[in-house]
């Protein structure tokens, strides 16, 4: 259950894996683009989880309605304010908001800057409207490799005071982490916190290079670490934050079922761990869903739960003043 006295955070959330089925086709119509369907109950299939995939790769295709149809800045805006008002209806009172300029302005060859700016526009204006905390997450999609990260690193750091943390997600089987160490330097010179996504389609060893050589202070997944000992005493003892996202390891076949997943030990290891959505729309879930249905079923007790939520802001980029002024808002109910 949700502790109604603690706020509630997301702070794994993909901002371009979050947008909605009717956006997605009134974007479409507008800019005379050719969707799968022409209606809801046809385009949802093609754009949501319908049964579980058979890997990451598999999974994240299909976000890839929803960036392309991401014709112009404006687009771009609305998606963004969107999200805000879709994180008030899930109960959120703060949410890290991340995502890809690069994989957002590919498909209509927009400029990955003009996207962030774009994007920062219309969380700022969701915020405003809608009262929800945020802070966004700029990410570099290794999927396109090397050189794509490179520019969407240099779009971020054009507006680096907006954003809170550099990520790095896509296909971590196909594109590891070794080859992004340059790019990382860049982030941790620039004063960027470090979050990455790792352990989901590799083990622990993936987990260990994100915190060696790219510098992650938190971990996005990092369900892998289970598998080696060593790993999760350090992650405890250092405090590395683990962002779970309990429905979409499923369905991405990360674990075979919900049951088996190792939140809990992390957990009951000390570990710092959370509970997430990451891509609520193409999951179809959100977060009150993965408090009260996902995480009962991936074993967690009460007490385990609400020690999550608390983690969620513990370990959350806001200053320790933020995280007071939170608390004694929640407080206030
Ligand atoms: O669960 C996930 N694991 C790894 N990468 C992801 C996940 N969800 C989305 N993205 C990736 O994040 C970027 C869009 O924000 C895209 O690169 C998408 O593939
Ligand atoms: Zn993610």
């Amino acid at each position: 259950m949700i502790d109604k006295s603690l706020p509630l955070t997301d702070i794994h959330r993909h901002l371009d894996g979050n947008i909605r089925p009717q956006t997605i086709l009134e974007l479409g119509q507008q800019h005379n683009l050719e969707l799968p369907a022409n209606n809801l109950e046809e385009l949802i299939p093609h754009v949501r989880v319908m049964t579980n995939e058979p890997d990451l790769v598999s999974f994240l295709t299909k976000l890839d309605w929803g960036v392309k149809v991401l014709a112009d800045y404006d687009a771009c805006r609305r998606i963004a304010y969107e999200n805000v008002e879709d994180a008030l209806n899930a109960q959120i009172d703060y949410t890290e908001l991340r995502f890809s300029p690069w994989y957002m302005a590919m498909t209509h060859n927009l400029d990955p800057q003009g996207v962030v700016e774009a994007v920062v526009d219309g969380v700022q204006a969701g915020s405003r409207d809608f009262g929800v905390k945020t802070n966004l997450i700029g990410i570099l999609s290794r999927t396109f490799g090397q050189e794509a990260c490179q520019r969407e690193l240099d779009a971020c750091l054009a507006f680096k005071d907006q954003l809170i943390a550099i990520d790095l997600a896509g296909d971590e089987f196909g594109k590891p982490g070794e080859l992004f160490v340059d790019h990382f330097k860049q982030v941790r010179d620039s004063g960027l916190n470090v979050t990455v996504h790792a352990g989901e389609a590799v083990g622990a060893e993936s987990v260990w290079q994100a915190i060696r050589e790219l510098g992650a202070t938190r971990i996005g997944h990092g369900v892998r670490a289970i598998e080696d000992p060593a790993l999760m005493d350090y992650l405890a003892d250092n405090k590395i934050g683990i962002e779970s996202c309990l429905t979409s390891n499923i369905q991405t076949s990360t674990f075979p079922s919900i049951e088996k997943h190792p939140l809990k030990k992390f957990l009951a290891h000390g570990v710092l761990a959370t509970i997430n959505t990451d891509d609520p729309a193409v999951e179809g879930i959100e977060l009150p869903y993965e408090y009260e249905v996902a995480a009962p079923a991936a074993g967690l007790s009460p007490a385990q739960i609400r020690q999550a939520q608390e983690n969620g802001l513990t370990i959350s980029f806001l200053s320790d003043a933020e995280k007071e002024a939170l608390k004694t808002t929640a407080k206030a109910g």
